[in-house]
């Protein structure tokens, strides 16, 4: 499989080239140049398969030749066997057509470990290949970071620098991240939001400066391994519901639009997804574009829902891509009058090349506390605020009601527990092993909101690569 970038103007790499490149060269994002498709015969074999063995057949038409099918299954298993729950990704029933797909049984809680306990492991095998370093720079509105800095505390070829918005993270999460010691982990708070981390780790990818003297790479969802990684669930959930004979909608509690990608993805593979519905809260810039176009990015609101609070999607960018008829040099124009004016408008082709399969809803405080409500009132399931946007938003879409929705619990509530309490009357704990997270002391570096502070710091603790 070869990957080409978004914005047309970067080389072409295998897999093992974009997983170590992270973002493209040309400020672009990598996406496979043509989608694997599976045929309905093959999809009903999968059937039955354990998580492990499903993720191999789904991921190997992607990293095919870096990886053989053997080292494929090794890197799963070891990733896998981490998680609490021998499902790995389990399905809860709420009601007749609405289903909970609980992501968050790895060690730190969210969605974000599917992944990333599997890119940890790809950067070991292919640093090892390769006897070279890596400086990881990342961006996280609280859920990433911890899972990224899980997979990769103490690992000899890599050092990691995470940054978040100050004060704009639960204590959970904060903890999560800044009580691990490691002398390969930088926890930085910057002054600002999310997307103003985001858009320092991106700008970093293009400084030739840093970029001539660390080989950085990338841990958000901007690295194609993410998403890869993340399109095993999607079968998972849809084959226990009756696929390939029978459809299944996904409702996906949305912020930088990866995990609906993956989604996307899934289906460009012959998954037979009836809808995905993109859910938001308040920083609706997604719901705005979806729905009339409009993709014009506002200041950032916080919320109960913090790693959702972001108004610029990077992986929206991949989308574009594929339903704008994968002109790069067009989309390099669109995306640079974009990140010139925080504004743009959808053309009519990826307007319907979207509508095809995207519909999206908004959430504001209430609808999330009453969707909190609900699930426990009527199904005494209690669901994290991210999980309470999505499932208004299943709720709310107008779908057959033969066809099973599927809501992604992409937290789980402890992370989450003021808002929990607020809703629901019950405050969820922490799960045993990490029952001693507030006594635990915490390291992390406090930074103005500016690149050159940023980078002036990476620079002077990262390893340079050999
Ligand atoms: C708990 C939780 N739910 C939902 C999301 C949104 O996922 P994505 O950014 O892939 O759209 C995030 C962060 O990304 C998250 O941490
Ligand atoms: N919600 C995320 C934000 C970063 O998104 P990513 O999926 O691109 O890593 C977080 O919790 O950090």
């Amino acid at each position: 499989m070869k990957y080409v970038s978004t914005r047309g103007n970067a080389p072409s790499l295998d897999f093992e080239g974009v997983t170590l490149a992270g973002l493209a060269s040309d400020g672009g994002l990598y996406v496979p140049e043509a989608w694997p498709r599976f045929s309905e015969a093959e999809i009903a074999d999968m059937a039955g398969l354990s998580y492990v063995e499903l993720a191999v057949k789904v991921m190997l038409p992607f990293v095919t030749p870096s990886l053989s099918e053997d080292e494929l299954r090794d890197l799963c298993t070891r990733a896998y066997g981490r998680f609490a729950h021998q499902a790995v990704t389990p399905l809860v029933q709420f009601d007749q057509q609405h289903w909970l797909l609980e992501l968050f049984h790895g060690p730190t809680l969210a969605f974000k470990d599917v992944a990333l306990q599997l890119l940890g492991r790809l950067f070991e095998h292919f640093l090892a290949k390769r006897e070279d370093h890596l400086t990881i720079v990342g961006a996280t509105s609280g859920d990433t970071g911890s899972a990224a800095i899980d997979a990769v505390a103490g690992r000899e070829r890599v050092d990691i620098f995470m940054l978040h918005p100050d004060g704009r993270v639960s204590d959970v999460q904060r903890r999560q991240m800044t009580t691990v010691l490691a002398p390969n982990v930088h926890n930085i708070a910057i002054d600002g939001s999310f997307d103003d981390a985001q858009a320092m780790v991106k700008r970093m990818f293009v400084d030739s400066h840093m970029t001539a003297r660390f080989r950085i790479s990338a841990v958000n969802s901007i690295n194609w391994a993410r998403l890869m990684a993340q399109v095993v669930y999607y079968f998972a959930a849809a084959l226990q519901l009756g696929a390939p004979q029978r459809k299944v909608a996904f409702s996906v509690p949305t912020g930088n639009f990866g995990d609906v990608f993956a989604g996307y993805v899934a289906a460009q593979m012959g998954l037979p997804v009836e809808r995905l519905i993109v859910a938001t809260n308040v920083n609706d810039i997604l719901h705005r574009a979806l729905s009339s176009g409009d993709y014009s990015a506002g200041t950032v609101t916080p919320t109960a829902a913090p790693s959702m609070d972001i108004q610029v999607s990077s992986n929206f960018e991949r989308l574009l891509f594929d339903v704008g008829g994968r002109d790069g040099k067009a989309l390099a124009e669109q995306m640079a009058g974009f990140e010139a004016t925080k504004a743009m408008q959808l053309t009519n082709a990826q307007r319907e090349g979207a509508a095809a399969l995207f519909s999206s809803a908004r959430a504001d405080a209430d609808d999330m506390g009453q969707a909190m409500a609900w699930a426990h009132e009527k199904c005494g399931q209690i669901i994290d605020p991210h999980t309470a946007i999505g499932l208004h938003a299943a709720r709310a879409a107008d779908i057959d009601p033969a066809v099973p929705v599927v809501t992604l619990a992409t937290a789980h509530p402890a992370k989450f527990r003021d808002a929990v309490e607020r809703a629901t009357g019950n405050r969820p704990s922490l799960p045993g092993r990490m029952g001693d997270l507030f006594e635990r002391a915490e390291q992390y570096e406090r930074l103005p909101g500016d690149y050159d502070s940023v980078r002036d710091f990476i620079e002077a603790h990262a390893t340079p690569s050999s």
